[in-house]
C-alpha cells in the first residue's frame, strides 16, 4: 500500500479549527491523567533544549504520546529573548502529528496558534481553579503574542468589573507595544506605565513577558490574588521575586519540568505544592483563599491534544 503524504496545515487553517471551548476540556483531561502518580497513559519527557547562542535563542523539542487518544506528536519551538522591531514573532513553532502505528507523519502544522491558545487555555484553567471567587480586576504584564491570547480567553470566560473605564490593566516594557496591543484586542484596556500601579489591587495577574529578571514583586500583590506566570522558561530567568515565591502557594504544570527549567522555582528555592493536574484529578486541593502562583512552562501533551483536535476537524471537513 502506498504511504499517504503528510498534509501541511497553515496557521490560518489551524486557527480556524482550534476552538477554546473544545480545547479546554481536552487539556483538563490530559493534565489530570499526566498527574496521576501511576500514570503510564501519558508519556512526556522534559523538553529537550538546544541553545542557539549566536542568536540569543533556544530550540525546544517537545515530544509526547497519549495512549487514550493514541496521539503521537512533537512540537519544535524556537524562542528568542529580544526586544525591538523584529520582523518575526519571538517564538516559531512547528508541530508534527504521527500515525502511532507506523510512525509516518500524518500532518505538519504551523504551531503558532496552537502555542498561543493552549498556553492561554491552561492559564484560564488555573484561574478557574485558583483565583478568588470574587475576581474583579485582571492585570496583564507584557503585551506580546501571549498577552493577546490570554486577553481573549480570560475576558471571554470571566467577567471582570469596569474599574476606571477599563476591565483589563496592561503594562509592557515599551509603551508602543502596549499601544499596539490595545489596538489589536477587541475590548477595553487601560495602559499603565508603572507595573506596580497596574498590579496593586488586581485579583488575577498574568505575567507574559520575555524578561529574565523579576517583573512582579510580592510586595505589590494583593493577598489572595492568583498569578499565572507564563514567561521565564529557562533555569536562570525570572519573572517573579523571592518574596512572592516564598509567600504564595506554588502550583506548576509539571514538577519534573519545573525542577529543570523554571528559574523562579530553582533560584528562589520555593517548594511546589501541586501540579495543576493534581487539582484537576482531585488528588490535591485548590487553595483559592491563599495567594497562589501557577508557574507555567508549557508541555508537549498540551500541543498534542490541540494538534489532534485540529487534525480530526480538518479531516472531517474534507
Ligand atoms: N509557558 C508556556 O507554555 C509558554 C511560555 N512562553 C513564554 O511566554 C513569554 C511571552 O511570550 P510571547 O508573548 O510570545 O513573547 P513576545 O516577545 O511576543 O512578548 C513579550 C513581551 O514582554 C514584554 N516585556 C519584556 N520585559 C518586560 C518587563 N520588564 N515588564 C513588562 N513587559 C515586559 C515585551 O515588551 C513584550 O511585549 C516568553 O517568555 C515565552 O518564552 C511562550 C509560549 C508558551
Ligand atoms: O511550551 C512552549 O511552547 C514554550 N515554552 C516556553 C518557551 C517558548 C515556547
Amino acid at each position: 500500500m502506498a504511504r499517504e503524504q503528510p498534509v501541511f496545515l497553515t496557521d490560518d487553517v489551524v486557527a480556524r479549527f482550534l476552538r477554546y471551548d473544545e480545547l479546554i476540556p481536552r487539556l483538563e483531561e490530559v493534565l489530570g491523567k499526566f498527574s496521576l502518580s501511576d500514570s503510564t497513559e501519558v508519556v512526556q519527557p522534559v523538553r529537550f533544549v538546544v541553545p542557539i547562542n549566536k542568536h540569543n535563542g533556544y530550540l525546544g523539542l517537545m515530544p509526547a504520546y497519549i495512549t487514550h487518544e493514541d496521539t503521537l506528536c512533537t512540537k519544535m519551538v524556537a524562542f528568542y529573548r529580544r526586544e525591538g522591531n523584529f520582523t518575526l514573532p519571538s517564538a516559531q513553532a512547528t508541530v508534527l502529528l504521527f500515525n502511532p502505528e507506523y510512525g509516518n507523519v500524518k500532518a505538519v502544522m504551523d504551531g503558532s496558534d496552537i502555542t498561543h491558545k493552549r498556553t492561554a487555555a491552561v492559564s484560564a484553567i488555573s484561574a478557574k481553579l485558583l483565583m478568588p471567587a470574587q475576581s474583579d480586576i485582571l492585570c496583564i504584564l507584557g503585551c506580546g503574542q501571549q498577552a493577546v491570547s490570554h486577553y481573549e480567553i480570560l475576558t471571554q470566560l470571566f467577567s471582570f468589573k469596569e474599574v476606571n473605564n477599563s476591565k483589563v490593566r496592561v503594562c509592557s516594557r515599551r509603551l508602543e507595544t502596549a499601544e499596539r496591543f490595545a489596538v489589536n484586542v477587541k475590548g477595553p484596556v487601560k495602559i499603565f506605565s508603572s507595573a506596580e500601579e497596574a498590579v496593586r489591587g488586581a485579583d488575577l495577574i498574568i505575567t507574559v513577558t520575555n524578561s529574565n529578571e523579576p517583573v512582579l514583586f510580592g510586595e505589590w500583590v494583593k493577598p489572595g490574588a492568583h498569578v499565572a506566570a507564563v514567561g521565564a522558561c529557562r533555569p536562570d530567568w525570572r519573572e517573579l521575586d523571592d518574596v512572592l515565591m516564598r509567600d504564595a502557594v506554588i502550583y506548576v504544570d509539571s514538577k519534573e519540568g519545573a525542577a529543570v527549567e523554571s528559574g523562579d522555582i530553582i533560584l528562589s528555592g520555593a517548594e511546589v505544592f501541586a501540579e495543576l493536574g493534581e487539582v484537576l484529578n482531585g488528588t490535591r486541593p485548590a487553595l483559592r483563599n491563599k495567594t497562589t502562583v501557577f508557574k507555567s512552562l508549557g508541555m508537549g501533551i498540551q500541543d498534542a491534544v490541540a494538534a489532534k483536535l485540529v487534525f480530526d476537524k480538518w479531516k472531517s471537513s474534507q
